[in-house]
């Protein structure tokens, strides 16, 4: 069963763990292979310039020159790309930590392989193939993901959700999908295999989670192209210095102009952008969402719109048939008869209830399969009935007006009773889905399926309201159940009717508007949608064919988690944006720090902007080089953690944060600097 909205659990972890600290300084090192750095251009220059200098370095000490300053610069230098490494490393690391834990659970189990006899075979389930079927009874782990075919069971799926608390799987309905490494509590199942070894559920969930897929995002594309041109703009200003220097008579050390351009070119937003991606998925997958991809991530902080099915994601999901009522002439058990056949090999929930309900009200016994002559229709979204020919009559259940449609059009002078239309509109108006049952040309009466919805959604959607996204309901179900259930919830609008196409299309109609929409569902009917959507959130509850279409999976199967997606989506972007400002800022504010103290030897009139009045030109660069490096760490928590975020207009939020990493761009390195300028050359080191 889904767990109610309001019990998100965070596992909350330091973010300087001691162990994932010394995994991260090791890994730093590592990171430093030219073939790993190259994916970061920004510090991949800086690299190449460190080697430079270090060469130079050993040179001049051959020499036999004085090397001090060179090396306090080469020092600094490496431990600016060690330090830009460690941020990427500490945000990897955690999920590695996670990817191991994983790693233990996953099944090294055996699997009940079913033969054609109907007796099993005990295989390795690193043997199963697609399509096998196998019996999972009390206590036997899953051996790999599948569908379930037959029967219902109680799983503990807590290795891969963390979530205690046992969920139904059951074959037919939305709930059918079930993953290896989980355990059956109760029942037993039959289970056909619908992946390959290596390309699990499991599997998928250890690459992701340890980041081994990880692409870069277009955004992060383009902002790298910035960053790269930045840096070549720079590399221009920094060699026509020399000539400047000469002119004016006098003469600069390659030390000198390395560290100048290396504290010009954006290293701080280079050293920390890969690390803010890996935290905002790292920071959806504390809330038990697994994103496919960071650019799902980055359009969740964009959404406008969010579309969510009504069963089993803004209700509960098992529709009970509670009731049935007749029409007139029309007996109890007549209807009860006619309700069951029709429902005999429909293997949905719903389906399901309806035999029981047959069974436990009327005693009607469950018939048979093989003694009737008899033909079975499933279930469809398209037709929403489902029902059986059986010697010579037809017998058919589901929505209202399916039914309607069907009995009229094979019979044209059908009566419908008066009362049918007052009594699914009853129903309807209490939330609950109305099924009719037809036998030919008559309409018998109507079941009455009862749904709830789940507890705290309201103020969940209210919360949607206010960061500005619009929900609709779209339901396979009546209008006037759809009405109720919205009002009750308190979406913003709904769809009703709607079948699997009129989902896609109310998708494509708000894209082709412009807005970035959200799809939250569990069904099969339900992934074409999730795969058109922008942010597509399928229910860990939900099919395998759901949970493939979506870009994202709720191992919690909550719907209105969105708001957390969401609010982590525009935490990645804003923390992206004030950094990179910040960032920016700061190079700015270093060049008005050194450049003065550099020439001001040679151009005496450059004198008025050194306002910072460092020490001496060597202890200025040195003084900026040390703070270029220094920042990164210094921000590496902030990167992490990520910018504050409460549900409000991002406009707002977005001036606040260009004024505050804006101007704190510009003041913090001249304080840094000057207060490293003091020290270095208080205690001498310059
Ligand atoms: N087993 C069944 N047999 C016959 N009719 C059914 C059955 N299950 C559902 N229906 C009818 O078909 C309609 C569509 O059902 P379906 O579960 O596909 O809706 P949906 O599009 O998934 O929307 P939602 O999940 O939001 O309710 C239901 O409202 C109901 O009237
Ligand atoms: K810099
Ligand atoms: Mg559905």
């Amino acid at each position: 069963m889904a767990s109610e909205p309001s019990s998100h659990r965070i596992k909350t972890s330091s973010l300087f763990r001691g162990d994932l600290v010394r995994q991260a300084i090791v890994d730093s090192l590592v990171k430093l292979s030219p073939r790993t750095l190259v994916k970061n251009p920004v510090m991949f220059v800086v690299e190449i310039v460190a080697a430079l200098t270090t060469i130079l370095l050993v040179r001049d000490l051959a020499a036999g020159a004085h090397v001090g300053f060179t090396v306090q610069i080469v020092f600094w230098l490496w431990f600016t790309v060690i330090f830009a490494n460690f941020a990427e490393a500490l945000a990897e690391g955690r999920g590695k930590a996670q990817a191991d834990a994983l790693r233990r659970t996953r099944s090294e189990a055996v699997a009940k392989l079913l033969q054609k006899n109907g007796s099993y075979e005990i295989v390795p389930a690193a043997e199963l193939k697609v399509g096998d079927v196998v019996l999972v009874e009390v206590n036997d782990l899953i051996p790999s993901d599948g569908e379930v075919i037959d029967g219902v069971a109680s799983v503990d799926e807590s290795a891969i959700t963390g979530e205690s608390a046992p969920v139904i799987r059951e074959s037919g309905g939305d709930r059918s999908a079930v993953t290896g490494g989980t355990r059956v509590l109760s029942d037993q199942i039959k289970v056909r295999i619908t992946a390959a070894q290596g390309s699990t559920f499991l599997d998928r969930m250890i690459h992701l989670v340890e980041g081994a897929e990880r692409q870069k995002t277009p955004n992060e594309i383009a902002l790298n192209i910035l960053l790269v041109g930045l840096t070549i703009i720079f590399l221009f200003a920094t060699v026509t210095i020399p000539s400047f220097v000469s002119y004016a008579g006098g003469a600069v050390s390659v030390t000198v102009l390395v560290a100048l351009f290396v504290t010009l070119i954006p290293t701080t937003i280079g050293a920390l952008l890969s690390a803010i991606g890996i935290a905002g998925m790292d920071r959806l997958v504390k809330f038990n969402v697994l994103a496919m991809s960071g650019r799902a991530v980055e359009a969740a902080g964009d959404v406008d719109t969010l579309l969510l099915d009504k069963t089993g994601t803004i209700t509960l999901g098992n529709r009970v048939a509670s009731e049935f009522v007749t029409m007139p002439g029309v007996s109890d058990h007549e209807l009860a008869d006619a309700a069951q056949l029709s429902s005999l090999s429909d293997e949905t929930p719903e389906g399901r209830s309806i035999v029981v309900l047959a069974k436990e009200k009327y005693g009607l016994r469950g018939r048979e399969l093989a003694n009737l002559h008899a033909k079975f229709i499933p279930f469809s979204a398209q037709t929403r009935m489902s029902g059986i020919d059986i010697d010579d009559h037809q017998i058919r259940k589901g929505a209202a007006d399916s039914i309607l449609k069907f009995v009229t059009s094979n019979v044209p002078n059908a009566i419908v009773p008066r009362e049918f239309q007052q009594i699914v509109d009853k129903i309807a108006r209490a939330g609950g889905t109305p099924l009719a049952v037809s036998k030919d040309g008559a309409i018998l009466g109507v079941i009455h399926l009862k749904d709830i919805v789940k507890g705290g959604i309201r103020e969940r959607f209210a919360a949607l309201r206010r960061m500005g996204i619009r929900t609709i309901m779209i339901t396979g179900d009546n209008p006037l159940t759809a009405a109720a259930i919205a009002a009750e919830s308190g979406v913003d609008d709904f769809l009703a009717q709607a079948t699997p196409e009129d989902k896609l299309r109310l998708i494509r109609e708000e894209q082709a508007k412009g807005k970035l929409v959200a799809m939250c569902g569990d069904g099969t009917n339900d992934a074409p949608a999730l795969a058109q959507a922008d942010v597509g959130v399928a229910m860990q509850t939900g099919t395998q064919a759901a949970r493939e279409a979506g870009n994202m999976i709720d191992l919690d199967s909550d719907p209105t988690k969105l708001i957390e997606i969401v609010a982590i989506g525009k935490q990645l972007l804003m923390t992206r944006g004030t950094l990179t400002t910040f960032s920016i800022a700061n190079d700015v504010a270093k060049y008005f720090a050194i450049i003065p103290a550099m020439f001001a030897v040679f151009y005496p009139q450059l004198g008025v902007l050194n306002i910072m009045h460092l020490a001496t030109p060597q202890s200025a660069i040195l003084s900026a080089i040390i703070f270029n490096a220094l920042i990164i760490i210094a921000l590496i928590p902030l990167a992490l953690r990520g910018v504050q975020y409460t549900p409000r207009s991002a406009a707002s939020f977005l001036i606040r944060n260009l004024v505050i990493y804006g101007a704190g761009g510009v003041i913090v390195p001249f304080v840094g600097i000057k207060l490293i300028d003091v020290i270095i050359t208080t205690i001498g080191l310059v």
